[in-house]
């Protein structure tokens, strides 16, 4: 679904990420893990288009979208939920879904509603809170519910577990592997949860400083008789 060949990008003249060759696969779950500051949200930012690509290509279903506005990617299928600021807190939740929504028409934008609230029947209580009084978790259920409003194809979450209890991290990583299974979307990942992404996870990247140090199936890092000194950054050289 998508590529990227050969990426070097960052941030004006900060180079970050390093030829990086990367493919994710359709209506697969993906994780890309690392050391802090290793290039994962900037990984992540790059295929939506936020970053200065310095040379390199991103893909998406064989389109070279390298030079795409991240508005236009958003049309095409993708889906790109930072960490935090994620939802319209001051609006309600079911203003957050109505505005995910505004390019459809009336009925299909009842429609993907319906469906987002069919995964995530949670928020059928909160429709009429404002989005900021949500618990970290709930946030997180609306961040990803207004990505399946919009259609998206090809799901980025940067670290959706983040701050919040094992239990709850566990709920969100079951909706992960729901929207695979069920809907049929593609998952592209940052976690800093690991073990607990690799293991809901078909296949994974391991960016160091930059570079692709390790891809392959994610249980296979898992297994890796250096998996933590891979995962902590220990060891490796920069
Ligand atoms: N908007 C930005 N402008 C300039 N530099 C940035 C920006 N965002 C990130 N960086 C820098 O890019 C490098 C990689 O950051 P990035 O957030 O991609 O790493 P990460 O692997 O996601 O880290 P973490 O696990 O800590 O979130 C860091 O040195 C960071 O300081």
């Amino acid at each position: 679904m998508l590529r990227t060949e050969k990426l070097n990008a960052g941030y004006r003249e900060l180079h970050i990420l390093f030829d990086v060759d990367a493919t994710i696969e359709d209506n697969k779950i993906t994780t890309v893990v690392g050391p802090n500051g290793s290039g994962k949200s900037t990984f992540l930012k790059s295929v939506f288009g936020l970053t200065t690509v310095y040379s390199g290509k991103v893909l998406f279903r064989s389109e070279d979208i390298t030079k795409v506005p991240p508005h236009q990617r958003t049309k095409k299928g993708i889906a790109y939920l930072p960490q935090i600021d994620n939802v319209f807190a001051n609006l309600t939740v079911e203003e957050n879904l109505k505005i995910a929504g505004y390019t459809l028409e009336k009925n299909e934008l009842k429609d993907r509603i319906d469906l987002a609230l069919d995964v995530f029947p949670e928020l059928n209580k909160y429709l009429k809170k404002r989005a900021g009084a949500l618990s970290g978790g709930e946030r997180q259920f609306l961040a990803i519910a207004t990505a399946l409003v919009r259609k998206a194809e090809l799901l980025m979450l940067d670290e959706p577990t983040a701050q919040l209890s094992p239990k709850m991290a566990g709920i969100i990583f079951d909706k992960i592997v729901e929207l695979r299974d069920r809907l049929g979307l593609t998952i592209l990942l940052v976690e800093q949860n690991v073990t607990g992404a690799l293991e809901i996870s078909d296949n994974a990247y391991l960016l160091a400083s930059g570079r692709v140090i390790f891809s392959g199936k994610a249980e296979e890092l898992l297994e890796h008789e250096k998996f933590e000194e891979l995962c902590m950054g220990v060891g490796i050289e920069a």
